[in-house]
């Protein structure tokens, strides 16, 4: 599984929302394919927000986002959208449903409408999601749990594998590792990474512990109130 990573370009971009609140104010960054990128920031700085304004969750009022290549628009989010993989910070997990059909739905974009349909998922996938939690430390017992049953951490990782399943050309996570404690955290990052160089996908990632950023990713973007503060290291995989 080699394909590159989504390159991004976000240009003088302002977020507003519906309230009136500017949550980002004039950013600019550019990320090369591959790379990793940690953000940083107090909360309310706007990390979220960006996050979600990449991810197309929220268009911009000003500015613009080319995701390799390609301007983030309403018309353009449906072809784009299959090739991101997002960690929401409130999880969006479906609670009654197994923690393997969870998983699986990270990856029902690109299958067949059949297969999801009738919940016959191809073999490999099925494997992919053992492999990925076992990565993330949750063993095989837990592919048949219900969601409901887990605690928050545990949850959260089921979250993390699906959104690496699709084998995602950009992944976008948003405090994946809140409710992790510090070893499993340090393990969910690196799979997160591992998976990443595995896949040459690109990776920005919103994080609250600057030790976890500092070994995690290339690049580390801080916030304050909407704008960039500071952009530490270089863009692109050479930084690595
Ligand atoms: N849906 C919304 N409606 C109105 N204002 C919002 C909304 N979402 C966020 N905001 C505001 O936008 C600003 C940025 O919020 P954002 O959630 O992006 O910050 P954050 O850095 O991710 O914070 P945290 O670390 O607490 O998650 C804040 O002032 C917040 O109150």
């Amino acid at each position: 599984m080699s394909r590159a990573g989504l390159s991004i370009s976000v240009a003088a971009m302002t977020l507003r929302h519906a309230n009136g609140t500017v949550a980002l104010d004039r950013v600019s960054l550019e990320l090369g394919e591959g790379s990793i990128c940690a953000i940083m920031g107090a909360s309310g700085s706007g990390k979220s927000s960006l996050l979600a304004a990449i991810g197309g969750r929220a268009m911009a009022c000003q500015g613009r986002i080319l995701l390799g290549g390609t301007l983030l628009l309403p018309q353009t989010l449906p072809g784009l959208r299959p090739m991101i993989g997002q960690v929401y910070q409130d999880h969006r997990l479906v609670r009654q449903s197994s923690v393997l059909a969870n998983v699986l739905a990270g990856a029902a974009a690109t299958l067949p409408l059949w297969r999801v349909l009738t919940d016959r998922y191809p073999t490999d996938l099925v494997e992919r999601a053992g492999y990925l939690l076992d990565l993330l430390g949750l063993d095989e017992s837990f592919l048949s749990r219900r969601l409901d049953s887990l605690s928050g951490g545990q949850a959260q990782r089921v979250g993390i594998a699906r959104a690496l399943i699709g084998g995602p050309r950009l992944i976008l996570a948003d405090e994946p590792v809140a409710s992790l404690d510090p070893p499993t955290a340090l393990r969910a990052l690196r799979a997160i990474s591992s998976v990443a160089r595995e896949t040459g996908a690109t990776v920005v990632c919103a994080l609250h512990q600057p030790d976890l950023a500092a070994s995690f990713a290339q690049r580390i973007i801080h916030l304050q109130k909407g704008r960039i503060v500071s952009a530490d290291g270089s863009v692109g995989r050479d930084a690595a």
